[in-house]
């Protein structure tokens, strides 16, 4: 197990450089959001942007178009032609990466859509929530996956995905089993969360209680996938990805407290993280 600190996170960490542009810093796709969930979208593809890709689109069913836009000018988006759920994910974009799953529900129309969406795709990608409870559910999809895919369960998720166990040990071993037989890099989360790829286990270090908060999973995803898109590969974007967002709440707590923090504080403190690491 290897733990994930300052000193490996500086290694990995790619400062950006001055001559760089939005057209080559990444662009981001979020795909999610259901009527009464547009949050969650909302929350990824701002985290996203906020975390150094140039460019963010989200694909919501229809009556997200004005939540999102009001929500969040800087984000692009994509809509589709059912009003409260996700029925036909379509579109002419090629983003660097792709976030799906916070938010879009287990429609049945939805898990075809996802389905339809998992047969073409190419494009690396971070799969969570609703994502991964249509997969727990349809496990021969697994192999529809690009390699290296980043899924990230919280304990819940995990468990409809690789059912129970007895022991920590006896996680670890069908995480890595689950890993190893679909070549996905698994995030675990918790506290503290794990990255898992075959084998291997990175430990994160930061974080803390004030993330136990409504959409602090979905931010996650968005700053993960973000960093997807700039070129890092899948498992450094999940490792500096889990280090960013508890570093968050690591600068906030004494600023803040534990209860005050909620989602958006995590993709505001995101500042303060980076500056951290420059320093
Ligand atoms: N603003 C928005 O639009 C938001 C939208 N959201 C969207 O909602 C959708 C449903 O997602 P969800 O995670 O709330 O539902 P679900 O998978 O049934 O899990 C709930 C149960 O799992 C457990 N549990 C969870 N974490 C655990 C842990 N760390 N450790 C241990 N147990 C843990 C816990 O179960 P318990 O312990 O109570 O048995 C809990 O009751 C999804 O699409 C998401 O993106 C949300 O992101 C919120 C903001
Ligand atoms: N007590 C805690 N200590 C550290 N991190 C926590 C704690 N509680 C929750 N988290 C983190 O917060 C996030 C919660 O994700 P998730 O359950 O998917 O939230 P949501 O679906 O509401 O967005 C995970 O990254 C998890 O590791
Ligand atoms: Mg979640």
């Amino acid at each position: 197990m290897i733990k994930v600190n300052k000193a490996f996170i500086l290694d990995i960490y790619k400062p950006i450089v001055n001559d760089t542009h939005k057209g080559i810093q990444g662009h981001a796709l979020l795909i999610g959001g259901s009527y009464s969930k547009m949050g969650s979208v909302c929350l990824s593809s701002k985290a996203a942007l906020k975390s150094g890709c140039g460019l963010v689109t989200a694909f919501v069913p229809k009556c997200g178009y004005e939540i999102v836009q009001i929500a969040f000018p800087e984000a692009m988006v994509l809509i589709d032609e059912n009003e409260k759920v996700l029925s036909n994910i379509e579109y002419t974009i090629e983003p660097d990466a792709i976030g799906i799953g916070m938010g879009i529900g287990q429609d049945v129309i939805t898990e075809k859509a996802f389905y339809n969406f998992l047969l073409q795709n190419k494009t690396n990608l971070v799969i969570d929530a609703d994502g991964l409870n249509i997969l727990s559910k349809n496990n021969n999809w697994l192999s529809l996956l690009p390699q290296k895919t980043i899924i990230t369960p919280h304990k819940k998720e995990l468990e409809r995905l690789i059912g129970t166990w007895q022991s920590e040990e006896e996680k670890l071993e069908k995480v890595i089993q689950f890993s190893l037989d679909h070549d996905l890099v698994v995030v675990v989360k918790g506290a503290p969360t794990l990255v898992i790829y075959h084998s291997e286990i990175y430990q994160n270090t930061t974080g803390n209680q004030a993330l136990a908060t409504a959409g602090s999973g979905d931010v996650l995803s968005g700053i993960i996938t973000s960093l997807l898109a700039q070129s890092y590969n899948p498992i450094n974007a999940a490792i500096l990805g889990v280090y960013l967002h508890g570093l968050t709440a690591d600068i906030a707590a004494p600023e803040m407290s534990y209860q005050a923090f909620v989602a958006s504080d995590i993709i505001s403190y995101l500042g303060k993280v980076y500056l951290s690491l420059e320093n």
